[in-house]
């Protein structure tokens, strides 16, 4: 059934406003693990689906290797030529294991530190062109080898198939790690909601919310106490809180002398916070203390989707963007004074050409223009490309925030905004807000996994 819905997986789709989704990311046991923790979350209230990947590539119907309900090893056979261990597993399948990979992650006493479960083994004590001296499977279904030097190694079957070296065993482990398949939207999404009390205390809650995090890049939270600080309570669910120069949490309010755009009362196009930094802060939390009464509403895009739309309608723009490194600058004085300078990509992609970062604010990119005189035109067309293609009104996600809303988004993926508002002296709009990055998100979301479903 669950392989079904993988299959399924491998369809490009968008979430639309239509659509109830679940998320279906199978983990490498054949088990449901990431969907059904969104699926039974008693918070979030999933008004969808499918929740289907897109932007990656969805595993491919996996192999009797990389997936089952971790069988026993039926033999092992050392290849010697190859200097690999082949592994029959009990039903059907094999695995190959290169000798110097299982040498190198012998997990005994005296190579592993378990307390720590680290690797005390040195790089100059492993031999990278070491033989076997015997292999067997042991009583208790253990894959044993005795090296040439007769240290043995022990191995569990499970912790074995799941680092299986099969391209389809590789993948399924990676996404089960790094959950980078995301679900594209435009401006037809609905938020997902949760209530900020329940992900707080509940662990099903906390972990529905940090997948559609991942997944979808934006989840409202709603029923959070209209006073400062809940932005810190809540990345204290998650472990701590990025600092920036901008303080541990800041105040989004019209001020006099604003050292920054987004604290006057201007409209806001849209942007990625912190683009001036070199490694921007991935997740962003904004919570509503008090809302204006005509404007200050909320625009975002998914700057995922949107740049691989640029790829396929405007490939040059794209590549001009992907390429050339545009300099930020962010010079005042806030938690303590400061003179930044980035230069960054205004879309990052990895090394296989995927989207991974978007790097944007009109109001912090540089009068710095460190080009050759004959690519500024072409920089100037491309970002405009970009924009447009941004703020088409199919595109993009407009909602108000009312007091008690607390918005949580990746800042590395969304691009955000805010439209002009009136400021009343007896009614000041204001948002507190903090940063968090997607290393200590993702520990935490991990962590959940674990002790909801009991998985590793
Ligand atoms: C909201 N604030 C002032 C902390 C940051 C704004 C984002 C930026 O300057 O890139
Ligand atoms: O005022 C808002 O709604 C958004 C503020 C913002 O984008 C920022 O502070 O960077
Ligand atoms: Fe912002
Ligand atoms: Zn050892």
């Amino acid at each position: 059934m669950w392989t079904t819905t993988i299959a399924r997986c491998t369809l490009p789709t968008m979430l639309k406003r239509s659509s109830v989704l679940a998320c279906h990311v199978l983990r490498a046991g054949g088990r449901p693990g990431w969907a059904a923790a969104i699926s039974s979350s008693p918070s979030l209230h999933l008004t969808w689906r499918q929740l289907r990947g897109h932007g990656t590539q969805a595993p491919a119907p996996l192999a009797s290797t990389a997936l089952g309900d971790s069988p026993g090893v039926r033999q092992v056979r050392a290849l010697e030529q190859e200097r690999l261990l082949e592994v029959e597993w009990e039903g059907s399948g094999q695995s190959l294991y290169p000798y110097t990979w299982l040498r190198d992650n012998c997990q005994c006493p005296l190579c592993t530190l378990q307390s720590a479960q680290a690797r005390s083994l040195l790089l100059s004590q492993l031999d990278i062109h070491t033989g076997v001296d015997r292999v067997q499977v042991t009583d208790n279904n253990k894959v044993s080898i005795v090296w040439p030097d007769q240290h043995t190694s022990e191995f569990d079957p499970e912790w074995l198939r799941k680092r299986c070296f099969s391209p389809a065993a590789r993948q399924a482990l990676q996404e089960e790690l790094f959950l980078n398949e995301r679900a594209y939207w435009d401006s037809e999404l609905r938020i997902p909601t949760a209530n900020f009390e329940e992900v707080l205390h509940d662990d099903k809650a906390a972990l529905a919310w940090l997948l559609a995090l991942r997944r979808v890049g934006i989840v409202y939270l709603k029923g959070a106490p209209v006073e400062q600080g809940q932005v810190a309570r809540l990345s204290q669910r998650i472990g701590y809180l990025r600092l920036t120069f901008y303080g541990h949490t800041w105040q989004v309010q019209d001020k006099s002398q604003a050292n920054n755009v987004a604290y006057t009362s201007g409209k806001l196009g849209l942007h990625t916070d912190y683009p001036a930094l070199h490694y921007p802060p991935g997740v962003q939390f904004l919570h509503c203390l008090s809302q204006a009464g005509e404007g200050g509403e909320s625009e975002a895009v998914d700057g995922f989707h949107m740049a691989d739309q640029l790829r396929r309608e405007d490939p040059e723009a794209f590549k001009t963007l992907t390429s050339l490194r545009v300099d930020f600058t962010d010079t005042g004085s806030d938690y303590c004074d400061f003179m930044v300078q980035s230069k960054n990509h205004i879309i990052d992609v990895d090394s296989d050409g995927r989207v991974v970062r978007i790097n944007y604010n009109n109001a912090t990119r540089d009068s710095v223009l460190d080009l050759p005189l004959h690519q500024v035109q072409a920089f100037y067309s491309s970002l405009k490309a970009y924009v447009q293609l941004m703020t088409r009104p199919e595109n993009m996600l407009t909602y108000k925030m009312e007091p008690g809303d607390l918005v949580t988004f990746d800042n590395w993926r969304l691009l955000h905004g805010r439209k002009s508002f009136q400021s009343h002296p007896d009614r000041v709009r204001h948002l507190e807000g903090a940063y968090l990055d997607w290393d200590e998100v993702m520990s935490r979301l991990r962590i959940l996994c674990k002790s909801v479903h009991g998985e590793s």
